[in-house]
């Protein structure tokens, strides 16, 4: 992705460091091209100064203007001061894409005067490295042109899909808080490794490179992932003997129930912020 234009973040926080990390890394993206702001946090900002470059703007209110693109990365319930507070600077020539859980586009649209295009996201931190998996929806004002930009700026830094806006909170409990499950996972994975004698060390390097792999395996062979279970899982051995006690304790309607019930407050936020014009 090669870039000129200027993005500026409104909130500065971990999702808007990793999507800035990403771009960084990962396209030609300069940091002079992006502008964050975040709400009383000085430090915040400079520690983001120091790390990757950005520029910290003297005017806010002039930076939001001047932005080709604009990123609500605040969370949900900061959204209705933030903007109040920014909101009548964003002209309608501006793209503004929003990554908040639950916040539904109307929201946003109704607290936007000018009326510019709103595509809400759905990334992951994964964005750090480039390897989110985001999804996307167009908002009513956003034309094919802008949900294409956003496509092109998340695709930078992973992978997109495009969906529809009532999909929105199923996505967020899936992939927009998995990796909190999967680093779970890999905490009791290295634990038990502890448990069962090996050094910290040992039990990380051979925990993150199974992960890794097995998640290459899916991707690189794009087999069934029952198919590469069975694989591994000989009549009578070992790990017939671990997945036994996976599914004893429930293992898969615990992950299905978390994956639900994330979805089901991602919803909730959405609640909180009714839009009182129907669509
Ligand atoms: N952390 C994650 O894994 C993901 C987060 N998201 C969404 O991204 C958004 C941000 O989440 P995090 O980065 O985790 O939160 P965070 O709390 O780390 O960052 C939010 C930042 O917004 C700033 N802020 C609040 N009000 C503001 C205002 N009026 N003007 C300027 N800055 C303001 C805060 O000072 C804070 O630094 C949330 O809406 C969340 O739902 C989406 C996908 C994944
Ligand atoms: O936990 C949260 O609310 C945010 C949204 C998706 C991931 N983190």
């Amino acid at each position: 992705m090669t870039d000129s234009k200027q993005i500026c973040f409104i909130g500065a926080g971990s999702m808007a460091e990793a999507i800035l990390s990403g771009l960084l890394q990962h396209t030609d993206t300069k940091a002079e091209a992006i502008t964050m702001i975040n709400r009383q946090d000085k430090d915040r900002i400079e520690t983001l100064q120091n790390r990757y470059g950005i520029i910290s703007p003297e005017n806010k209110e002039a930076a939001v203007r001047q932005a080709d693109t604009v990123i609500l990365a605040t969370k949900p319930k900061d959204m209705d001061d933030a903007l109040a507070q920014w909101g009548d600077q964003i002209q309608s020539g501006q793209r503004v894409i929003s990554v908040a859980a639950g916040i539904p586009t109307p929201f946003i649209e109704e607290r936007l005067s000018a009326h510019p295009p709103v595509v809400r996201a759905m990334p992951n931190t994964s964005s750090m490295v480039g390897a989110s998996a985001t999804a996307l929806c167009p908002g009513r004002n956003a034309a094919e042109a802008d949900l294409d930009e956003a496509i092109r700026i998340f695709s930078a830094i992973g992978t997109t899909v495009v969906v529809k806006e009532e999909e929105m909170d199923a996505v967020t409990g899936l992939s927009g808080s998995g990796p909190a499950y999967i680093y779970y996972l890999v905490e009791a994975m290295e634990q038990a490794g502890v448990n069962e004698g090996l050094s910290p060390a040992v039990a990380r390097n051979l925990t993150l490179q199974t992960m890794a792999g097995a998640a290459r395996m899916l991707l690189e062979t794009g087999e069934e992932p029952s198919e590469l279970r069975r694989r591994v899982t000989s009549p009578g051995g070992t790990t017939m003997a671990g997945l036994n006690t996976l599914e004893k304790h429930r293992f898969q309607e615990a992950l299905i129930d978390a994956v639900h019930q994330a979805r089901r407050r991602s919803q909730e936020l959405g609640n909180a912020f009714p839009s009182p014009t129907p669509r």
